[in-house]
């Protein structure tokens, strides 16, 4: 069935038209037709069946929709858009519906199935359009989401949730979804989704020029808003679900993966009470208060060889670190406190040892029965030794993710090829290598492709068919050779960003799909600093969480030893060396020239400054934040 069959469209044209002077909008001229009959004409190749929303002028809108049905609103009053979306749910006679306003004539192409897979994939109830714009008063303030909820995908099935909601007398739609699983996708070109709302505006699309009918051809911001780092690592993290496949593994083989359940203790750790010293067991209640007192030792308790005797009073037990603590006992002198030891005779001084004191109780470690690791953690030596103290040799882990990975570029050289003029030998797919080896992902190394759009057509295929997720590097700017842009997002859903970083400023996110198989692709830039940070900061949590893992990479606080020149409204990586000062605290150092080229100075690094986006210039002696190349563990 395809996705068009499954979609019903609604065009919501009931409104006022308040700032158009009480107008009907969708019945505007434009272009040589009505505003409704443009969005008319962008919608109905997304849906199987359009019908309008409409409470004025009613013949109007048949002529346009022809056999499909006008639907005034069921409640009185331009009770507003939801009221709109109430009747057309009623109709919909697919299970899902599209709904556009009629004053939006120049919507995407495929809002339909962006929205849908954002649907699908986060299981959600609906999804909603949701640009990033800038205050066209404050240029330089950071960007802010707008949500374009009349731009929205929906489960016919949450009619009864709107009814109910309509019928507490409240109007709001954002009211509305709060009561829905909602899925936001986001759409670059903010232009798309701008409304005509006053007759100037009007004037103003009718004269410039019209819009072809692809689906660049909305008018495009020449330069739209950047996207804040943190905002496209929550829209990646929002789209991607760990796999389900586990495997069970030796423990000796498990290190760095994925642990898929808990470890539950089978047992207390430490299994019995236990000596933390080398000295004598005894009972708290036979030491002195003041004074001395002497004791009889009576036997020896070894680690893995217990003595099995009760003590008496004033008797005690020679007992070594890790042994058993004797029945009746409940304290332990270490031996270096004694005030005398003469043959099996030992005397303690009052306040030598407190009554309870150095011994490790059963299941002060590890109770019986409770979670001593939780899934989702990545197996690290600790973890290993902690597994194999329950007496476990065997765990279940998520299975390996692959990764597949190539560079892009007509200039690249392989490894033992004859560096020609202009051409340069590839980086990028050796620190991939590195980066994703160390990961813990099982590598599928696809070699260069040429800027050549069969070549790259194939490769991302043969990506989509053998790995999870595809990792290529160059050609996601704007350059005349950048082809790969163009067929991620021929064979894929995959949005081209601009992020408000550097360096990696363009980034492709997005989804591979073939009749076989499909993966998440990340289209990292060419150079190769911007690769390794694009790599960091959104693939390797993607891929982690592809993992089952929520990992973060652990930042520390470190003084400047300069200062660091930063413009607010964009986060910037520099590559530094933290060493300690002379004062004992934790200093860093930039490398030197940061062009996102220069890959000597990565090398020479061992952490990355963050310096955040609305962070300014970094005086010195500021602290700043530091995000560790080697983590000790
Ligand atoms: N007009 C604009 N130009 C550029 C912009 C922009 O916003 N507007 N962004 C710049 C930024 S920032 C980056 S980063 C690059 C990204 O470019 P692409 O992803 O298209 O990558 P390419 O053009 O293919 O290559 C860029 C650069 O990197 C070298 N490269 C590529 N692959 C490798 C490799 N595997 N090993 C070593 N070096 C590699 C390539 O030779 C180029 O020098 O775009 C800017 N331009
Ligand atoms: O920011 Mo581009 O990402 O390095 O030069
Ligand atoms: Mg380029």
């Amino acid at each position: 069935m395809s996705l068009k069959s499954k979609i019903t469209g609604l065009i919501l044209a009931g409104g006022r038209g308040t700032r158009m002077g009480r107008v009907d909008k969708g019945l505007q001229p434009f272009r040589g037709s009505t505003l409704a009959a443009h969005v008319l004409a962008r919608l109905s190749p997304q849906v199987a069946t359009v019908a309008i929303n409409a409470n004025r002028n009613l013949p109007q809108y048949q002529a346009l929709a022809g056999e499909s049905p006008v639907l005034p609103d069921f409640l009185d009053g331009y009770a507003g858009p939801l009221a709109g979306l109430q009747i057309g749910l009623q109709f919909c006679p697919t299970e899902l519906l599209l709904t556009a306003p009629c004053d939006s004539p120049f919507f995407p192409e495929d809002l339909a199935a962006r929205l849908y897979a954002a649907m699908q994939e986060q299981g959600a109830d609906m999804a909603i359009a949701v640009t990033m714009e800038r205050d066209p008063e404050q240029p330089d303030a950071a960007p802010f989401r707008q949500p374009h909820p009349v731009f929205a995908l929906l489960k016919a099935s949450v009619l009864p949730q709107l009814d109910a909601y309509l019928d507490t007398g409240a109007r709001r739609m954002e009211g509305f979804f709060n009561t829905l699983k909602v899925a936001e996708v986001l759409f670059e070109d903010s232009a798309a989704f701008s409304n005509i709302n006053t007759l100037e505006e009007l004037q103003h699309h009718e004269r410039s020029t019209p819009a072809p009918a692809a689906p660049s051809a909305a008018p495009r911001d020449s330069d739209p808003p950047a996207l804040p780092v943190a905002e496209a690592q929550r829209l990646i993290c929002q789209r991607i679900t760990p796999v389900d496949a586990t495997e069970t593994l030796p423990l000796l083989a498990a290190l760095d993966r994925v642990l898929a359940t808990d470890i539950i203790s089978p047992i207390n750790v430490p299994a019995h009470d236990n000596s933390a010293m080398d000295g004598y067991a005894l009972r708290g209640a036979d030491l002195p208060a003041d004074g001395t007192a002497t004791f009889k030792v009576i036997g020896v308790a070894y680690a893995g060889h217990p003595f099995t005797q009760a003590p008496q009073a004033n008797e005690c037990v020679r007992i070594m670190t890790g042994a058993s603590i004797p029945e009746d006992c409940d304290t332990v002198l270490p031996q270096e406190l004694a005030a005398a030891i003469e043959g099996d005779q030992v005397t303690i001084a009052a306040n030598a040892v407190r009554a309870g004191a150095n011994l490790r109780r059963a299941g002060e470690d590890l109770k019986a029965g409770g979670v001593a690791i939780a899934a989702g953690k990545q197996i690290r030596p600790a973890d290993m030794g902690l597994i194999a103290s329950l007496g476990i040799g065997q765990v279940t882990v998520k299975r390996k993710l692959k990764v597949a990975f190539f560079s892009t570029g007509d200039e690249l050289r392989s490894l033992g090829d004859k560096l020609e003029p202009g051409c340069v030998y590839d980086s990028n797919r050796y620190t991939l290598f590195g980066m994703l080896t160390r990961l813990g992902c099982e590598v599928i190394d696809m070699g260069v492709v040429k800027d050549d759009p069969q070549a790259l057509e194939a490769a991302l295929r043969e990506g989509a068919n053998k790995a999870d997720a595809i990792i290529t590097s160059g050609g996601v700017s704007e350059g005349a050779a950048d082809y790969t842009r163009d067929i991620m997002a021929l064979i894929g859903d995959v949005a081209f960003w601009k992020l408000a970083m550097r360096p990696g400023r363009p980034l492709a996110f997005g989804k591979v799909q073939t009749e076989q198989d499909s993966a998440w692709l990340f289209g990292l830039p060419g150079n190769p600093v911007a690769v390794m940070i694009s790599f960091y900061m959104f693939a390797r949590p993607a891929l982690l969480r592809m993992m089952g893992s929520e990992t973060k990479l652990q930042t520390v606080q470190a003084r400047a030893t300069e200062a660091i020149r930063k413009r607010p409204g964009r986060t910037e990586y520099q590559r530094g060396i933290l060493s300690t000062g002379a004062d004992g605290t934790a200093q860093v150092r930039l490398t030197g020239a940061q062009g996102s080229g220069i890959l000597s100075s990565m090398s020479e690094a061992n952490c990355i400054v963050v310096l955040h986006h609305d962070q300014a210039n970094v005086a010195a002696g500021q602290l700043v934040e530091v995000m560790l190349f080697d983590g000790l563990v």
